[in-house]
């Protein structure tokens, strides 16, 4: 992990700086939006590849994400990282040129300058990464490789600049320093990030604690419509999936793959009257 840290600092420190303002497309406006269509909020992500995928989706991201929206998803995730997810800040300016959803960069920013690279919506800043302040900093993960920038510091950098900050936690200590720091968009991340495992649990542990104000996003390891309803059940406004919708291995119909998740609801609901009718 520390290795991809460095490259995403690198990366910033020769980036153009100018962040221009952009007419920000409101998350929690999309996710209402999905829910009054009867549509899970799926934030689809365009992942090319990954470091714990077994495959690289060569596909163009412009053409991943229309047709990752045609397939119902609410947001477009947008992996910018080039070494380990093939992907790249002139990628998500495209795709945001093509789709009318709101677009998040997700990528590893440890400071303010790491924010002026591209034009997005949503910005992802991982608790386990920047500094917290006292106390909830004795309590945060002690072992992680950590910038310099304070998480309200970058939460407010961020708004700043017009982004929806999306901070991710993976425990309860790191969700404790999101809410310090005033984060409204919460994720709670599935993926252990220093072992790379992941487990649902993770979010039906943590998520109790979210206070009922914060949009509560539920990421990785969503691998199908039986997962889309237990992290709903568990109290996820919208859920962030890649690998399940780019299908790195198999290479399959990405609008398929995420209208599944999209109607994953509306599944139950068939399955509950066919058994009645049965
Ligand atoms: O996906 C990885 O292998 C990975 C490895 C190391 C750091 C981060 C990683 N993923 C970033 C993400 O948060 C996911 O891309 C995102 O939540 C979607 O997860 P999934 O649906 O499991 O692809």
């Amino acid at each position: 992990m520390r290795s991809i840290l460095t490259a995403a600092s690198e990366r910033d420190d020769s980036a153009e700086r100018d962040r221009l303002a952009v007419d920000a497309r409101s998350l929690t406006d999309a996710i209402d939006r999905a829910e009054r269509d009867g549509r899970v909020p799926v934030i689809a992500e365009v992942k090319p590849t990954s470091p714990t995928s077994d495959g690289t989706r060569e596909d163009d991201p412009v053409e991943l994400a229309t047709a990752i929206v045609e397939g119902g998803a609410t947001a477009i995730s947008v992996l910018t990282e080039p070494t380990h997810f093939g992907g790249s800040p002139e990628a998500l300016t495209r795709v945001r040129e093509a789709v009318d959803v709101p677009v998040l960069r997700k990528d590893f920013v440890l400071d303010e300058a790491g924010m002026d690279v591209v034009e997005a919506d949503l910005l992802l800043l991982i608790a386990r990464f920047v500094g917290v302040r006292e106390p909830t900093d004795s309590r945060a993960s002690r072992n992680a490789t950590r910038s310099e920038a304070e998480l309200d510091e970058l939460v407010t950098a961020a708004r700043d600049r017009g982004f929806q900050p999306l901070v991710e936690v993976h425990n309860e200590a790191e969700l404790d320093a999101a809410v310090d720091a005033g984060a409204e968009i919460i994720g709670i991340n599935n993926r252990d990030l220093a072992e790379l495992e992941v487990d649902l649990d993770t979010f039906e542990s943590v998520a109790p604690e979210v206070p009922d104000d914060v949009t509560l996003i539920a990421e990785s390891g969503i691998s199908g419509p039986a997962d889309v309803r237990r992290m709903r059940e568990a109290g996820a406004d919208a859920l962030l999936v890649g690998s399940a919708i780019m299908d790195h291995d198999g290479d399959t119909d990405v609008t398929a793959n995420t209208r599944a998740l999209v109607r994953a609801t509306a599944e139950t609901e068939t399955e509950t009257q066919t058994q009645t009718q049965i």
